[in-house]
């Protein structure tokens, strides 16, 4: 099947790359000249593990193809996926102005029927103003179908080719049959599609993303409880996730969920909501509590070093908003390196994937080290804001002789209590005791 892309960022890229992998002629459309260039060039700006070899693969054999023309891009496309950014607008609602855009340029250029995607995270209502726009000026017969993606980043490749199910929106038995065959290749592999009307697709991807955010803050809830009644999270998490009827995974306390999803589409969803006259309690809860868990680490660092912090060093382990990628967007890191360095302390920084990033929103403000063990050098304490494998289980040996006291706040939960006791740090965590304060 032909198909198009249009937006070849992190979900249109996995989005062209895989289903080229499915035998499909795709081409991606960006209006990023310079991104088009590199990925024409055979780079791929993102860092996305496994996305490399099908990339190189489909590109070679000729099924991925990129280019900055919309009219090029969909020629003979029978689906045109709309993967294209919904940033949060001034009220917190999903920004269409990019989806409506290119809803408004398709109509005049399109030559044959084809199923138009949203791929997108967009709110209930999106798929009839995309259909609004392209039917103004459209002389052909389409379908406009909501096809939410349920990606995460570090593992997108294989959630793509294995979905826990796929989402498709729309009362056109039409589109349903041309969507049926271009994910015929996973169903196959027993991979669930559930068909439903739009609006309620629209909904799923929301309910979705704001029903984990809630899991991720119950629990971070619950961590800062632990902490004052003298109870150890990770025993609760292990306590409570061997029941069947809640699950093990999103469990983990932390410093605060991150991303370019959670954050935006929590935030979406209670505007949503609003717009409705629903007045959704718990999603403004889980927005208030999140932002304050962001800010958790700095109180705990004074109270240990005093409230005086300037000259003092601090190494910090994991920029990324977590592991497996260089995406630092809405990054608890960032937000706890912008409050150390009000507070006049020296920030030194590793992260195995995101220091570039980083290097250009921060600039010099803060130190890049080339490796883990170089960040701590003369640092007061050690920061770990990402679950890196690599910070799990590093030379405890080297970091004794580089750090200038053996002090560890860790947002992450990455390290034993048993051994940081043992090994004589003072090691602050989320939702368990201090140990050696
Ligand atoms: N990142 C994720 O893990 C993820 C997962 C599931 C869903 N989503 C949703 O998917 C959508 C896209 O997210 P993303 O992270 O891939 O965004 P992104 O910002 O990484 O990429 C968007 C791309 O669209 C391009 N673009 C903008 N205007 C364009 C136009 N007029 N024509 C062609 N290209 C244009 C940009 O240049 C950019 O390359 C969002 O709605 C997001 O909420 C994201
Ligand atoms: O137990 C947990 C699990 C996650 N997180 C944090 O939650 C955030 C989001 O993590 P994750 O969901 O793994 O990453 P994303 O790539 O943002 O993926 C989410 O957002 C995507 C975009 O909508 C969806 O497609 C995915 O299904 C959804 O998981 C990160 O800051 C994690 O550190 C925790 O704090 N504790």
């Amino acid at each position: 099947m032909k198909i198009a892309v249009v937006g070849t960022g992190y979900v249109g890229l996995v989005t062209g790359t895989c289903f080229a992998e499915t035998g499909n002629q795709v081409t991606c459309v960006d209006i990023d000249e310079r991104k088009v260039e590199k990925l024409n060039n055979r780079i791929i700006p993102i860092y996305e593990p496994g996305l490399d070899v099908l990339f190189h693969r489909n590109v070679e054999e000729g099924r991925l193809k990129f280019t900055t023309n919309l009219a090029e891009g969909i020629k003979g496309a029978e689906v045109i996926f709309l993967a294209l950014p919904t940033p949060p607008g001034e009220d917190g609602s999903a920004d269409l102005k990019y989806i409506l855009g290119v809803a408004n340029d398709l109509g005049p250029i399109l030559e044959q029927y084809a199923v138009i995607v949203d791929k997108s995270t967009v709110p209930v209502g999106t798929a009839e103003k995309v259909h609004a726009c392209i039917v103004k000026s459209a002389k052909v017969d389409f379908d406009v179908v909501s096809n939410p993606e349920f990606l995460r980043e570090g593992v997108a490749v294989e959630d793509f080719m294995k979905p826990d199910r796929v989402v498709i929106g729309t009362k056109s038995d039409k589109a349903k049959a041309v969507m049926n065959r271009l994910y015929a290749p996973l169903v196959r592999q027993g991979n669930p599609v559930i068909f439903m009307d739009e609006r309620s697709a629209e909904m799923t991807k929301y309910a979705a993303n704001a029903f984990l955010a809630t899991k991720i803050t119950f629990m971070n809830e619950i961590a800062n409880l632990c902490e004052k009644v003298g109870a150890n999270v990770d025993d609760i998490r292990k306590g409570i996730g061997t029941d069947s009827r809640i699950g093990k995974r999103f469990l983990f306390a932390g410093i605060g969920y991150g991303g370019s999803c959670f954050p935006k589409d929590v935030q979406a969803l209670a505007k949503t909501a609003q717009d409705y006259d629903y007045d959704f309690k718990v999603l403004q809860s889980v927005m208030d509590v999140n932002n304050a868990q962001k800010k958790r680490l700095l109180p705990v660092i004074k109270k240990h070093f005093g409230d005086d912090l300037k000259g003092k060093t601090i190494a910090v382990w994991g920029l990324a908003f977590k592991p497996y990628t260089d995406d630092i967007r809405e990054a608890p890191a960032l937000d706890n390196i912008r409050e150390l360095l009000a507070e006049g302390v020296k920030v030194t920084a590793y992260d195995p994937e995101a220091m570039e990033n980083v290097r250009n929103i921060l600039g010099n403000q803060i130190t890049f080290a080339h490796t883990s063990y170089a960040a701590l050098d003369d640092a007061d304490a050690l920061v770990i804001m990402t679950e890196w494998p690599m910070f799990r289980t590093p030379e405890f040996e080297k970091m004794n002789l580089l750090l200038k006291s053996k002090v560890i706040f860790d947002g992450r939960n990455v390290y034993e209590l048993e051994q940081m006791r043992e090994m004589g740090y003072t090691y602050y965590s989320i939702g368990r005791e201090v140990v050696n304060s």
